[in-house]
């Protein structure tokens, strides 16, 4: 895992959609593995500005995000449907056909999981994953005991994942118990992967993601399998990690 240490969330936002316009100035046929939470919004951010200041064409792009809330109609302003619409896809104009998330309102859930993890093997998976990380090393919703080896499911979410994204909800009631996710396997499939972690709230998982071990007890861990992994964490993020030597920046 390569490791870039930024001073700040402004930083990692400018690193990370730089990141994004080298891979589709590379590959303008490329797939895009999107996150939500607080930690991606900079990077949109960024990208939107940049997008219509040098009016790239992402007209080939396609992309899929990692996560939905099961029971949302993408419409309610608390999914993630609705976040992607106006942190991304509608600034930049994408079309509704470029631009996939799992359907959280969908009738028969399960189902809804295998056509998903079907859509992102036809489009040949993602080129570039953008993660966030949970306090507890969730990636996308994959909780703690999550297999390695799981596809896209319907999870339940822990009690500490619904009060930590409770801050986007009314009450902690408002908070859906479960969502639809792309499985540890399914994120691992993406020829590149980029972690985000900004601020002291993500301080205890990026020691345990660069110091601990591989277990499935925390799911971001797996990631040191992979290849080619590009942690941008801000100072705030990194500084209980004690492994220096693995940080550049
Ligand atoms: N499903 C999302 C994750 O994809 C995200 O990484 C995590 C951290 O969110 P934040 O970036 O707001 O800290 O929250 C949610 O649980």
């Amino acid at each position: 895992m390569d490791v870039i240490r930024v001073q700040n969330e402004q930083e990692m936002s400018e690193k990370a959609a730089s990141l994004l316009f080298q891979q589709i100035q590379q590959k303008p046929h490329t797939v895009l593995g999107l996150a939500t939470g607080g930690t991606p919004k900079g990077t949109y951010r960024v990208f939107v500005q940049k997008a219509e200041k040098e009016n790239i064409d992402l007209s080939h792009v396609t992309t899929f995000n990692l996560d939905e809330y099961v029971g949302l109609l993408p419409s309610d302003t608390h999914s993630y449907h609705y976040y992607m619409d106006e942190h991304f896809f509608q600034p930049l104009r994408l079309d509704k056909e470029q631009t996939y998330l799992p359907r959280g309102d969908a009738p028969d859930i399960e189902q809804e999981t295998k056509r998903y993890e079907q859509l992102i093997t036809q489009h040949g998976g993602m080129d570039v994953q953008l993660l966030g990380i949970g306090e507890n090393g969730h990636i996308g919703f994959n909780e703690p005991g999550t297999s390695f080896s799981s596809r896209t499911h319907v999870v339940d979410l822990n009690e500490s994942t619904r009060q930590a994204n409770a801050r986007y909800f009314e009450s902690l009631q408002a908070v859906p118990k479960q969502a639809v996710t792309m499985g540890i396997a399914t994120i691992m499939g993406s020829r590149q992967i980029v972690l985000l972690a900004s601020g002291e709230r993500k301080q205890e998982a990026m020691k345990r993601l660069l110091e601990g071990d591989i277990d499935e007890s925390f799911p971001a861990s797996i990631l040191k399998k992979h290849p080619y992994v590009t942690i941008i964490a801000d100072k705030k993020a990194l500084s209980l990690v004690s492994y220096k030597d693995m940080v550049r920046g």
